[in-house]
């Protein structure tokens, strides 16, 4: 029997040894660089074909661009499972996938307490305004400028999707003393900080002092915090982004904080990465961190590591240890689509 392949498409920095020992049972192959056409090329002239299993990096988009239909259409006939090394997966378009029988897995779980420590340091950072208290001093103006800040003591926090980070951040908010709500779909099963439900988006969000959004982006989400539900947030509310950028009509918060509705913001992700909104970059009461809410070494171990062992997995058994959501309970029906 000939030996599986799996692919490596972008880097490994912490798992390298992990993947390696994938040697054992499979053919290992990598692309490191090229272009989209140079990697379509490489498929039509069968370089990787019977490649089973591919290993994903977030920054492989730089190559190849969106895993979309056009780009799953392209992929070797023989690959059944798709293992992307993070939480969100907007960068690939899982309905082609499942039309083709190709199973996705992310990384959900082991993103979660680095992200939520980045959303609970935007909203202390955003509270405190702590961007011109740092400039000014560099700029050798002591404290400058600098308008008093706001304790998250006895604030509303509103949690927009309380999943895993949400989940996180609810328990480190509560530990600052804020009063938690949130606004999912349908209640959340898993909910140890006790936060409250609250059923409408129009009502949640007019409750909230500060607002962290933590919504996967798809094509419901998308725009989903548009001018009219940005003014619907109280008049100096805090608004706070560690899930996607896209999430958030940018422009219109642009419009929103030049009006003066908001009394700060702070963002970890943005619509056109890593273009950044001109109406961002140069105000003051804007913290802006370069999509950094996984970028730790523990994280990152963590992370590509689980992608290794749902390949791993994969190769062994047939099976994803975290397949998405959108595939969930339906692996089977799934896999008799090849
Ligand atoms: O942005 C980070 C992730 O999706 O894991």
């Amino acid at each position: 029997m000939p030996r599986p392949t799996a692919l490596l498409l972008g880097t490994i920095g912490h798992a390298r040894k992990e993947w390696e020992s994938l040697s054992e049972i499979a053919e290992l192959k990598e692309i490191t660089t090229g272009t989209r056409e140079s990697v379509i090329q490489d498929f039509k002239d069968g370089k990787y074909d019977g490649v089973v299993a591919i290993y994903r990096t977030y920054d492989s988009a730089q190559i190849t661009g969106r895993f979309d239909k056009d780009f799953v259409s392209q992929l070797p006939s023989s690959v059944r499972f798709l293992c992307h090394n993070g939480a969100g997966y907007d960068q690939i378009d899982i309905e082609p996938c499942t039309a083709r029988g190709i199973l996705v897995a992310h990384t959900p779980g082991a993103v979660n307490n680095a992200t939520a420590n980045i959303a609970m340091m935007l909203i202390l950072q955003a509270l405190r305004k702590t961007y011109i208290a740092e400039t000014s001093l560099r700029k050798g103006t002591w404290r400058g400028q600098l308008p008093l800040g706001h304790d998250p003591d006895g604030k509303v926090l509103g949690i927009l999707g309380l999943g895993g980070i949400g989940v996180a951040l609810s328990t480190r908010a509560k530990a600052f003393g804020m009063s938690l709500i949130y606004h999912n779909r349908r209640e959340a099963a898993h909910n140890p900080a006790g936060a409250e439900y609250v059923a409408d988006l129009a009502q949640f969000l007019g409750r909230c002092d500060v607002l962290s959004i933590h919504l996967p982006l798809t094509e419901v989400t998308r725009h989903y915090l548009g001018k009219k539900e940005l003014l619907g947030l109280k008049k100096g509310a805090v608004l706070v982004n560690t899930a996607r950028g896209a999430v958030i009509d940018e422009a219109a918060l642009v419009e929103v904080l030049e009006a003066g509705h908001l009394g700060s913001v702070g963002l970890d992700v943005y619509e056109e990465e890593p273009k950044i909104h001109e109406g961002l970059i140069k105000r003051e009461d804007v913290v802006l961190f370069p999509h950094i809410g996984t970028f730790t070494i523990e994280t990152q171990k963590k992370m590509e590591v689980l992608v290794v062992d749902n390949v791993c997995s994969a190769l062994t058994r047939g099976k994803l240890l975290t397949v998405v959501p959108e595939q969930k309970g339906k692996e089977a029906e799934i896999q008799e689509n090849r």
